[in-house]
């Protein structure tokens, strides 16, 4: 008989997306993406960092700054951005990209220009922010549709 207790396609995309958070350096918000086609196959993984060649150990960290260049913030790419960048498998269209933070509209921006049309996320504690509300009505005028990942409280514990 087979078991039953397996895990859902979005508790499996939402756990990799989360696992790959884990590679992030930034101490404060740990991103993480998977990128998904229609045939449940993931195509990319990322998460924020800094860009290729920078050395993390050189880079501002810090969120606030007597310049902005004294924080990450003009620095770091996005973990969307990142998985729509690593992505070897040609066109992103009709995929669906699982994140763990509701993108913000630069991110929105390359996710509809790359094709995606599904968006599911965990958290969007930057709802209020006006980069969020733009790529809400980005999501919505070009047809990317966006929805809460409901958790069922399971936990998934690793030991590596
Ligand atoms: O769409 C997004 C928005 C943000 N991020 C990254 C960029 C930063 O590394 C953190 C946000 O840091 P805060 O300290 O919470 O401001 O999240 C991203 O990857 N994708
Ligand atoms: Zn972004």
């Amino acid at each position: 008989m087979k078991r039953n207790d397996y895990i859902s396609w979005d508790e499996y995309f939402m756990g990799i997306a989360m696992l790959s958070a884990q590679r992030s350096k930034d101490n404060s918000t740990q991103v993480g993406a998977c990128i998904v086609n229609d045939k449940h196959k993931i195509v990319s993984v990322g998460y924020n960092g800094m860009p290729t060649g920078c050395d993390d150990d050189d880079m501002p960290w810090e969120r606030e700054g007597e310049s902005s260049l004294d924080t990450k913030y003009p620095f770091v790419c996005h973990a969307e951005l990142n998985a729509i960048l690593n992505s070897s498998f040609g066109s992103l269209n009709g995929c669906t990209l699982y994140v763990t933070l509701f993108p913000c509209n630069e991110c929105a921006k390359a996710i509809i220009q790359s094709g995606i049309k599904r968006v599911v996320y965990k958290c969007n504690k930057y709802a209020d922010t006006d980069s969020v509300k733009a790529s809400c009505i980005l999501f919505e005028k070009c047809g990317v549709s966006f929805e809460e990942y409901r958790s069922n409280g399971k936990s998934i514990v690793l030991s590596v």
